[in-house]
Parts: structure tokens; C-alpha cells; sequence
């Protein structure tokens, strides 16, 4: 078929006795930005590991139509006491770069994901999202073939998700291929050009056109340690963010204005509310 670099063959996968995948069949394009939407444990992580041979599957087969440049961003980085910029650095030469190619490329990196100010901060004392930033720094320094993320978005606020649905587009505009693990559902559309989702083993395709007819509003809150959020509007909130002075709500327009009375009732102050950017 026409761009395919990976083919996996009725691929399973248990853990002991434990089948965590099962006949699992995925064809893979140059170019492409796949999603794997799931619930936790349902086996994204190691889908993304199987397919650049971290783990090993317990059945079926992997075709790769060429010999690739995998890079794997896990979800979980180690707290370590180097700093950003000094990891980064320490990885580039590993990889055989110049020193100032890694300089160079590495600025304009941090730049893009807002992290000027934290570039020399040991990875020990960064917030997740932050650390996932690294980690996605560190993969883009040399682009890859494949790029295969865990979770990227989880922890990241809204304008660096945004950042990273940018590069991403950019990097499959270069022929990379992008696949990634996601619980942010209503981003999808904007990430991927396919969606799967894994349900009792199996993956699924998922209907993008039909995520589309769901619109969501953006709210953001200060932060309030006083007050929890009520039961009744949670059914509403797609994602909430909570960072240290502000309080991001991704909400279904649908119920928008009931979750912005009780938020209101409930003596949350608003500081900004628009509609989710496509
Ligand atoms: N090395 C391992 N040994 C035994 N069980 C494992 C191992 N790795 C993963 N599992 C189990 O396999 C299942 C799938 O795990 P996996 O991490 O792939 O799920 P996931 O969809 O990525 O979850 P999450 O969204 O929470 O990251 C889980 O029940 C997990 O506990």
C-alpha cells in the first residue's frame, strides 16, 4: 500500500497470563499523525513500545518497509539533578552533533515551548508537563522518522499544547511520522489525521468527523485551595488543569452556562473564557 512504513500483523500481547492486546492489525504511513485514545491501562504504552521494539509482542509480526529512526518519549522522565539545558546539550553530543548545531537547535526548541525562563532549572524541581517538554525536545533535536510520544499533552497548559499540536503538524508536513498516546479527546482532531482507540484488547477506529460535532469553551479560573469543584458540573468538564495560581477548564458547550453559574455560585473568580481555539 501506498506510504506504508509499518505493518503490525495480528500483534498481541500478554503479561503473564494477563492479555493486555489482542490480533492487533495497524498499518502506519509516512506522514501520518496517529492518536491512540484509551483508558488508563488499556495498553497504549505498550502498543507504543511494540512498535519500535522496546517491548516484545507475544504474537503475531511487525513489517517495516525501511530501516527507521525511531525516537520514544516515555510518558514517566527520571527526576534528575542536571538542568534542562545541560541535558539537552549532554544528549545532542551523544547523538553525534556539533555542539553548536545542539545550541542552536535547542534554543529555538525551548523558545517554542515557552521554557526560555527554565532552561536552567534542574529537571529535578519542573512540573510534569514540563519535564514532558524536555523529553519532546530531546526527541526533536534530530528529527526521526517516527516519533513515538507517551501522553505529551497530559500536564501541559493549554498554550503549550497548542505549541506542540503546531510542531507536530509542522513535523508531519516533513514527512515525519507521528504516533501518540492520548487522554485529551477533544484535541484529536486538531493533532491527528487518524484516531484509534483501544476497548477489551482490541483497537478501534475512532470517527474523527464525529468528535467534530462536539464544541467545547475554555475557561480559566484562579486558583482556589478553599473550594472544590461541584459534583453536579463534572459531567460537563472535558479537562481541568490545575496550576499553581489558575484553575483551566476545557467544557462542553452544551454545558457551558450551568458550569459557569455553579463555578460563579461557588465563588471561583473568572479571569478568561472563550471558545476552545481550532
Ligand atoms: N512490564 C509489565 N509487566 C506486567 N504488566 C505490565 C507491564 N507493563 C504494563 N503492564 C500492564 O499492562 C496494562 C497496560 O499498560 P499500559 O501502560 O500499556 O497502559 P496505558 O493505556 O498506557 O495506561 P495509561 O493511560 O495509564 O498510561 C496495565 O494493566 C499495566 O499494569
Amino acid at each position: 500500500m501506498d506510504g506504508v512504513i509499518i505493518a503490525l500483523n495480528n500483534v498481541s500481547k500478554n503479561f503473564g497470563r494477563r492479555i493486555i492486546l489482542e490480533h492487533i492489525n495497524l498499518i502506519i504511513k509516512k506522514g501520518e499523525s496517529i492518536a491512540l485514545l484509551g483508558h488508563n491501562g488499556s495498553g497504549k504504552s505498550t502498543l507504543l513500545r511494540m512498535i519500535c521494539g522496546l517491548t516484545n509482542m507475544t504474537s503475531g509480526n511487525i513489517e517495516y518497509t525501511a530501516r527507521l529512526k525511531f525516537n520514544y518519549v516515555p510518558e514517566h522522565f527520571p527526576k534528575i539533578d542536571l538542568t534542562a539545558r545541560e541535558f539537552i546539550g549532554y544528549m545532542g553530543l551523544i547523538e553525534g552533533m556539533p555542539e553548536k548545531m545542539v545550541n542552536d537547535r535547542s534554543r529555538e526548541l525551548f523558545h517554542e515551548f515557552f521554557m526560555d525562563e527554565m532552561m536552567d532549572v534542574p529537571i529535578k524541581h519542573l512540573s510534569k508537563g514540563t519535564i514532558q517538554k524536555v523529553a519532546v525536545i530531546q526527541a526533536l533535536l534530530q528529527t526521526p522518522d517516527v516519533l513515538l510520544l507517551d501522553e505529551p499533552l497530559s500536564g501541559q497548559d493549554s498554550q503549550s499544547q497548542m505549541a506542540f499540536i503546531n510542531l507536530s503538524k509542522e513535523l508531519t508536513n516533513q514527512g515525519v511520522t507521528v504516533v501518540m498516546s492520548c487522554h485529551e479527546r477533544y484535541l484529536v482532531k486538531q493533532l491527528s489525521h487518524t484516531a484509534y482507540e483501544i476497548i477489551d484488547k482490541n483497537l478501534m477506529p475512532v470517527n474523527l468527523t464525529g468528535l467534530k460535532e462536539i464544541d467545547y469553551d475554555f475557561m480559566v479560573f484562579d486558583a482556589n485551595r478553599d473550594k472544590n469543584i461541584d459534583s453536579s458540573i463534572m459531567a460537563g468538564i472535558e479537562q481541568l488543569n490545575d496550576f499553581e495560581n489558575r484553575l483551566e477548564l476545557i467544557v462542553r458547550k452544551n454545558m457551558s452556562d450551568e458550569v459557569l453559574k455553579q463555578m460563579l455560585k461557588d465563588d471561583f473568580k473568572l479571569r478568561s473564557m472563550g471558545a476552545k481555539e481550532e
